[in-house]
């Protein structure tokens, strides 16, 4: 089946700072694909580069097939990003931020799903708030309700379980696995290891914006040399694999 995303080459510079260096990978419908590495590594550049927020130096990112430089408004209509701190419209109620994403989207059956995505992000009764009334943890659930109202083919998600509660997180993560299971492609940055290993079916472990490693957790340990990498756990294979890239020269 076609990859809900491609991206070819990607590479983003800060001026001198070259922050993502040719990331080349595929996600298919229905696949999560977990973004890991220490802080600095490019994580956040390479996701904002996929939802045309960020323009990549040089590279291709192609969304459901469509160009995000050559047709971003195509590209973009089937993607979401939730971002690590998501922002609001200060005076736009919870209902009316759904109101606008539908909108801004052309999504006709807003309200019935508006109301099942409030249920599902146990919002319900907030509809009313301004986002100032909300927690951080509700203010995450709002911008991932927003986010999955258009049924977008591709989530990239910046440390989607900042600020959520146990049962929040658990919640959470149902909700992404129903939206892998339904077809959508997944992109998951993340610190949270065992979070990453729970959901994610590939991983692309990246340090000094360059790709260290790209494959399932089996594939990476079968790759490690030694007794050492069969058994070793995901913290193990990410210190071994990320310590490695920072050494290099
Ligand atoms: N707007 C910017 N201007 C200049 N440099 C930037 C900018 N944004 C990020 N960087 C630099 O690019 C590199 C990658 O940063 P990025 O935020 O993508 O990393 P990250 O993997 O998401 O890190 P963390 O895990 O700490 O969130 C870092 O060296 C950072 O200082």
């Amino acid at each position: 089946m076609d990859s809900v995303l491609r991206v070819e080459g990607l590479e983003k510079a800060y001026g001198e700072l070259k922050a993502v260096q040719g990331l080349t990978f595929e996600v298919a419908p229905g696949e999560v694909l977990g973004l890991v590495g220490p802080n600095g590594a490019g994580k956040t550049s390479t996701l904002r580069c996929l939802a045309g927020i960020l323009p990549p130096t040089s590279g291709r990112v192609l969304v459901a097939g469509h160009d995000l430089a050559r047709t971003p408004v195509d590209a973009k209509r089937e993607l979401a990003f939730l971002p690590d701190e998501p922002r609001f419209f200060e005076y736009l109620t919870v209902w009316e931020h759904l109101n606008f994403t539908a909108r801004l989207y052309g999504v006709e059956d807003w309200e019935e799903r508006g109301r099942a995505l409030l249920e599902e992000m146990e919002l319900s009764g907030k509809e009313k708030a301004l986002p100032g009334e909300l927690s951080r943890g509700m203010k995450q659930k709002l911008s991932i309700a927003c986010g999955f109202l258009h049924a977008p083919k591709l989530i990239l998600l910046d440390e989607p379980l900042t600020g959520l509660d146990p049962i929040g997180i658990r919640r959470m993560k149902a909700s992404l696995r129903r939206r892998a299971e339904e077809g959508a492609a997944l992109v998951l940055s993340s610190h949270l290891l065992p979070l990453v290993e729970e959901l994610c079916h590939r991983l692309l472990v990246i340090a000094g914006g360059k790709a260290m490693a790209l494959g399932s957790l089996d594939d990476i340990r079968a790759r490690l040399s030694g007794a050492e990498g069969e058994h070793a756990s995901l913290e193990e294979l990410f210190v071994r694999i990320t310590s490695a890239g920072t050494q290099a020269p």
